[in-house]
């Protein structure tokens, strides 16, 4: 049997993949699908953790949040983060998987905090462990807290799981002509504005020679693939 590319990995999951076709919320079928594709990839032995999105309850410059002060918006982006990490952990011990979640911001009676040697015990002992509250810090993303905890954590890649398959020369939702890149440096990513992701999520990784892979969450068996090192999505490279 062919072994996994990469023995630890950090999976950033949108959280507007989370509400499947709803217009808000968090889907029930679209859960645990994603939660089935990783429970595949940790019976493979890879140790896994995850940063979980908001977007799907609360984002800082969505129009309800219109008129707020940034930084207090932002704040509920980051809570928003911690009930889809619950949602995404709870979903996960259905299935089987041993999951801890950790978050930036201390509500100690709800999660507890996030203490990176013990994140690192949780990795060691196969647990997922599931990142809330994104870096804890207004004006950022959970982007940025994917390249961050990616980072700590010495994950080996960041694996963006998202509504397009890759990298497009433009917003493939806008731009019906746009290309997919198999892959695309740092620099050319940032230097092109490609939205993707955040500027800053790239700059940290690029920094820290953290490679990206970007693909389908919607795709069956992508997320597997991707951890296989098979032909998927775009590798965002130093
Ligand atoms: N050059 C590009 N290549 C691919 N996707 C792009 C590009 N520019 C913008 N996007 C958009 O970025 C979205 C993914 O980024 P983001 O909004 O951060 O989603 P997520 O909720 O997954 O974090 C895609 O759904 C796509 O519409
Ligand atoms: O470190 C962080 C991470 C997230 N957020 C806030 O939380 C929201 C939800 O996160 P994000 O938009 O990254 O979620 P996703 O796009 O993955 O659904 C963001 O819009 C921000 O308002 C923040 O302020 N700091």
């Amino acid at each position: 049997m062919t072994k996994p590319a990469y023995k630890r990995v950090l999976l950033k999951l949108s959280g507007e993949a989370l509400m499947g076709d709803d217009a808000f919320g968090i889907n029930r079928a679209t859960i645990d699908r994603m939660v089935a594709d990783v429970a595949e990839v940790a019976e493979l032995g890879v140790e896994l953790a995850v940063v979980i999105g908001g977007g799907n309850i609360f984002r800082g410059v969505a129009p309800g949040a219109q008129g707020m002060d940034r930084a207090t918006a932002d704040y509920m982006g980051m809570l928003a983060t911690v009930m889809n990490a619950l949602a995404l952990a709870d979903a996960m011990r259905h299935a089987g998987i041993t999951a801890r979640v950790m978050s930036a911001i201390s509500i100690e009676q709800v999660v507890e905090p996030y203490v990176r040697p013990k994140a690192l015990q949780y990795l060691e002992e196969g647990k997922v462990v599931v990142f809330a509250a994104g870096t804890g810090n207004p004006f950022f993303t959970t982007d940025t807290a994917a390249a961050l905890r990616g980072s700590e954590i010495s994950a080996e890649i960041v694996l963006k799981a998202t509504k397009v398959d890759g990298v497009y020369t433009a917003d493939p939702k806008k731009d019906p002509s746009a290309t997919r890149y198999d892959k695309i440096s740092f620099d050319e990513a940032i230097s092109k504005h490609l939205q993707v992701m955040d500027a800053t999520a790239f700059a940290l990784c690029r920094d820290q020679k953290l490679p990206i892979k970007v693909f389908s969450i919607v795709k069956p068996g992508a997320l597997k693939r991707v951890v296989m090192g098979e032909d998927e999505g775009t590798l965002v490279h130093v």
